[in-house]
């Protein structure tokens, strides 16, 4: 089969802007992809010396980093600075937009990207809420572009190996689940601007992390064998807010998925991780525990359950399932959406519209159960 080439439109040049990009400057045949691979074409920042900028960092990575490989191998070759967005969209030699903006420019950057007839990948959380992410698909849909949210983990060498084994059957049926993911900010050190902090920004736990426990539900439970809710609810809430800014400084919230189990969610800015244990789902012949951290898992384990309550599962095997070398990790999801387009296809199997819109949908009622700034804010769809 020849390489097909995607030419990616890169939009912000923040944090996870910088690894996405220099992921697509990574040698693909490092992580056994000989099909596809990737150029960016331009990049847009709200300043063309910005946009410059971090195209001048990714022509000068050191030689001991993996993705110094793309300026040599022509990944940057022409890459074009422009110094606002909609030139992004309207450039004619970018096939794919890659949105890495604060969550309330998502839906905003999507749909002007969609509307310029470009496919879109966008960071989580995919939208601030499902009025707009609804929107968005109905876009992608009528004017026949690939649309997806940036769930890297759903991509990830281990990602594959937890669905072969829920697929053996060997776990039996689930009795009950828990995801979290917790980091240690220490907020009150950073500035009340910082997008992780501010309100108008979508800041807060929920949002930026709420992603990570939601993708082991679905991963573990809603995708599970044994389950047949394709609309599992949140039943239960609880918010703290974290009073000088207003954010959410954790989130908890329960979700049934009837006739199967229910399962606790977990997100928290101000407790570090339980290091051994993000995911861990309880079933019937034994347990699925993952390691931390839950957005770039490479350990998982099945144990056995408690002497006093055996189950099938009699001892405990470990699945380490790293990310290639030299990888930040997320050029996996680049290669799907290369493959998805180059295919013709607008929606992912592996991320679909469906699932991002159960997951958005339980964002909003924690959201709008809660007490935090964010709790009336209504999202631009319509807009
Ligand atoms: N998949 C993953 O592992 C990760 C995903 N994320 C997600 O990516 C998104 C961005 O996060 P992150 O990269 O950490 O954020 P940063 O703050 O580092 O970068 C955001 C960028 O957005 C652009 N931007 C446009 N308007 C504004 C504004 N008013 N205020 C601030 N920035 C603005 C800026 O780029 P410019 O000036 O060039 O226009 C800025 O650099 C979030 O949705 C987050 O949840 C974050 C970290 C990891
Ligand atoms: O997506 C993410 O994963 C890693 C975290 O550090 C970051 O805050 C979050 O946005």
């Amino acid at each position: 089969m020849t390489r097909s080439i995607l030419r990616w439109g890169i939009i912000s040049t923040g944090g996870i802007a910088t690894e996405f990009s220099q992921d697509l400057c990574v040698d693909p045949s490092t992580r056994g992809v000989t099909d596809i691979s990737h150029a960016i074409a331009a990049v847009g920042s709200r300043s063309v010396a910005s946009a410059q900028k971090f195209i001048d960092g990714l022509r000068s990575g050191p030689e001991t980093e993996g993705w110094s490989w793309g300026a040599k191998n022509g990944v940057l070759d022409g890459c074009t600075p422009h110094g606002n967005y909609q030139d992004v969209y309207n450039d004619p030699n970018v096939d794919v937009i890659y949105i890495g903006t604060p969550p309330n420019f998502h839906h905003q950057n999507a749909k002007e990207a969609l509307l310029a007839g470009k496919h879109v990948l966008c960071e989580k959380p995919f939208t601030f809420d499902l009025e707009e992410l609804d929107e968005l698909i109905a876009l992608a849909k009528s004017k026949n572009l690939f649309l997806m949210e940036a769930v890297w983990t759903r991509f990830h060498p281990l990602a594959g190996a937890v669905r072969e084994v829920l697929a053996s059957g060997t776990l039996g049926k689930p009795l009950r689940f828990t995801a979290d993911f917790s980091m240690d900010w220490n907020l009150d050190n950073e500035p009340a601007e910082h997008r992780m902090l501010n309100p108008a920004l979508g800041g807060g736990s929920l949002l930026d992390m709420g992603p990570y426990p939601s993708v082991w539900a679905m991963l573990l439970v809603h995708q599970n064998p044994h389950n047949t809710d394709r609309d599992p609810k949140v039943i239960n809430t609880y918010q703290t807010v974290y009073q000088r800014t207003g954010v959410d400084l954790n989130s908890r919230w329960l979700v049934e998925w009837k006739g199967l189990c229910q399962g606790q969610l977990l997100s928290d800015l101000s407790c570090p991780g339980h290091r051994d244990a993000t995911a861990i789902l309880q079933c019937a012949e034994g347990d699925l525990v993952v390691e931390y951290p839950p957005y770039k898992a490479e350990t998982f384990h099945v144990v056995p359950r408690p002497d006093r309550f055996p189950g099938a599962i009699t001892k405990k095997t470990t699945y380490h399932l790293p990310v290639a070398k030299g990888n930040n990790g997320l050029s996996y999801e680049a290669d799907e959406v290369a493959r998805c387009i180059r295919a013709g296809k607008i929606e992912c199997e592996k991320m679909t519209w469906e699932e991002s819109r159960i997951v958005q949908g339980w964002f909003d009622v924690v959201r709008r159960s809660g007490n935090t700034a964010l709790k009336g804010l209504k999202g631009t769809a319509g807009k």
